[in-house]
């Protein structure tokens, strides 16, 4: 059977004045119908980028995506629009701020003609309940909700057009901590009901490992790692990926499997990516094949793949730490 979702081979790159931005260089992957993939990496690793081509929202260079092993058309109208959806980091830009709440969940209906005016407001009225907007506040204007109303707001209106596939985009980032869980815990609960698959992309590990099945790990437009949520947490083999649990205090875990790598310096300028391997000139393990060769994405099993030249020489002989 097809996957739900297939990109395959994607490319997206951003004109500047100073040159042309390689924000995807070729990213490829595979999500099946009611699975969530969580997608991390830094600020300015092409997330967004690769995001907003799936939507749409970006033109890719080059590459395919596929719903259940159908091509999509790149003008991306119709019926076939309908079935990715995004819901943004920062409801309160993706909002119109004069339209009533009720209104913004309408909107998506009246654009795609669904029913007529009772049936999309009996509609809009059944998905605003659905994720928790009560009655009294549907005649309200964004400005008058809290974050999490809002978040709640941009859920209801990426669910309004039934999709298969949601794009969750940072979508918990700028909320209080105290709201995030309500508002994952909510996606997750349409993800059921409705078998929904998910991109999630997040820069929060822990969120990540929290709704995900599977972890791709992303640098500098490229995957570096993927595999099983468990698998890449309990023994992360790319040197990026243990570098970023690393970072978010993970360290003790990461150095019972393995070196500990430390990210110095910044991220390269992505006008201009490294040769070889994009993540050797922060690597302190690198070596000479690491500048020359552009690694693969090699099968460690169950799924597990790494592009790194030097992942075996512990891949082997670690053993993956205890599940917190
Ligand atoms: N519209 C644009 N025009 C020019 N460059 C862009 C544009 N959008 C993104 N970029 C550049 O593309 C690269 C990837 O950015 P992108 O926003 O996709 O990364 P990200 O991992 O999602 O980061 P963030 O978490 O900060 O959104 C960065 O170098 C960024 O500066």
């Amino acid at each position: 059977m097809s996957p739900r979702l297939q990109i395959d081979a994607m490319v997206v790159e951003h004109r500047t004045k100073r040159g042309v931005v390689h924000a995807v260089a070729g990213v490829s992957l595979e999500l099946e119908a009611g699975e969530t993939l969580g997608l991390v990496g830094e600020s300015g690793c092409g997330k967004s980028s690769l995001a907003r081509a799936i939507v749409g929202l970006n033109t890719p260079k080059s590459g395919a995506i596929r719903i259940d092993g159908r091509d999509t058309d790149p003008s991306r109208r119709g019926a076939q629009a309908r079935d990715i959806q995004m819901v943004f980091q920062d409801p309160y830009g993706s909002l119109n701020p004069r339209m009533s709440v009720r209104e913004l969940v309408e909107e998506p209906l009246s654009v795609h003609r669904l029913g007529n005016r009772a049936e999309r407001a009996a509609r809009a009225k059944a998905l605003l309940e659905r994720v928790g907007i009560s009655a009294a506040m549907h005649d309200r204007l964004p400005h008058q909700l809290s974050g999490g109303q809002r978040q709640r707001v941009g859920i209801a209106r990426a669910m309004a057009l039934e999709p298969k596939i949601v794009i969750c985009d940072e979508p918990v980032s700028a909320l209080d901590v105290s709201v995030q869980a309500q508002v994952l815990n909510l996606l997750l609960d349409l993800q059921k009901e409705q078998e929904l698959t998910f991109l999630f992309i997040s820069h929060d590990l822990e969120v990540v490992r929290y709704v995900s099945h599977r972890i791709a790990v992303m640098y500098l437009g490229v995957i570096v790692e993927i595999g099983p949520a468990e698998g890449v947490w309990s023994l992360p083999l790319h040197p990026y990926t243990r570098a970023l649990m690393q970072t978010a205090g993970d360290a003790e875990r990461v150095a019972a499997t393995g070196p500990m790598v430390t990210l110095a310096s910044e991220l390269p300028n992505p006008l201009h990516p490294p040769s070889g391997c994009r993540f050797r000139t922060r690597c302190p393990l690198a070596i000479e094949v690491c500048a020359r060769d552009v690694p693969a994405l090699e099968d460690f099993g169950d799924g597990h793949r790494v592009a790194c030249h030097r992942a075996r020489e512990w891949a082997g002989t670690a053993t993956p730490a205890a599940h917190a």
